[in-house]
């Protein structure tokens, strides 16, 4: 038996101004701050106690983490940073308003690239002001240009597979802070979810999802902690 929380982070502030974010390190609003620190409290609250930590390598991730930590009294503990677990690379949409996007391509286009599990956005055209390709994070990296949810399970699977797994597997408790789609991927891997039916799991910022865990990994109970900002969860 073993826990696992995933942790998406507070809202950031291209969250609150509704552009497509992907990897662009934006931070987090003094609202996702307080998000942030409730999940940490609410943590502390349910005594949950970390043996290791995952984050992305985006601020916004790895803020909410630190200060989760903090709030549940282990703010001593490191988070490891690894970009298999970044958000989802939102390609040449990446910095577009979405009410615009969709006004320009229309709803049900919009909602295919954001929702479908595999058609991925336009690539990112190279030279574009997001090109992450000179990033000192991504060196020596084959990064993509886009991602479907698809795409993205196969770059976090492997990691899942290689550092996380490990740990739950001999007993550990774990804390991933990370995105709405890097945890989603980790949602359909863990929960089973069918393609067609992971759109409908939306992972709140800053509740954390506390997911109990047998010998094989499978998940024998999950909660968020938050109740009042939860959101359904697949079935067991
Ligand atoms: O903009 C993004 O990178 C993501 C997460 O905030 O958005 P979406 O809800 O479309 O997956």
């Amino acid at each position: 038996m073993s826990k696992l929380v995933l942790l998406r982070h507070g809202q950031s502030q291209w969250n609150l101004e509704n552009r497509f974010t992907g990897w662009v390190d934006v931070d987090l609003t003094a609202e996702g701050e307080a998000q942030a620190k409730r999940g940490g409290e609410l943590l502390k609250a349910a005594g949950v106690h970390f043996d290791r930590a995952y984050s992305s390598v985006l601020t916004r991730a790895n803020r909410t983490g630190e200060m989760a930590l903090a709030e549940a009294g282990q703010g001593d503990l490191a988070l490891t940073k690894d970009w298999r677990l970044n958000e989802r690379h939102y390609g040449g949409l990446t910095g577009l308003d979405k009410a615009e996007t969709a006004a320009k391509h229309g709803d049900e286009q919009v909602k295919i690239w954001r929702r479908s599990y595999d058609i991925p956005p336009p690539p990112l055209e190279s030279g574009s002001e997001w090109d992450f390709s000179k990033d000192a994070r991504y060196a020596g990296q084959a990064i993509p240009d886009t991602e479907s949810l698809k795409t993205t399970l196969d770059r976090v699977q492997p990691y899942w597979d290689a550092e996380i797994a490990p740990k739950l597997k001999a007993g550990e408790t774990v804390l991933i802070a990370a995105h709405g789609n890097s945890l989603r991927a980790i949602v359909k891997l863990l929960f089973n979810v069918p393609d067609d039916q992971i759109v409908e799991v939306e992972i709140p910022t800053g509740n954390p999802l506390l997911i109990d865990l047998d010998a094989d990994l499978k998940p024998t109970a999950a909660r968020y902690l938050d109740i009042a900002r939860a959101t359904p969860l697949p079935s067991l």
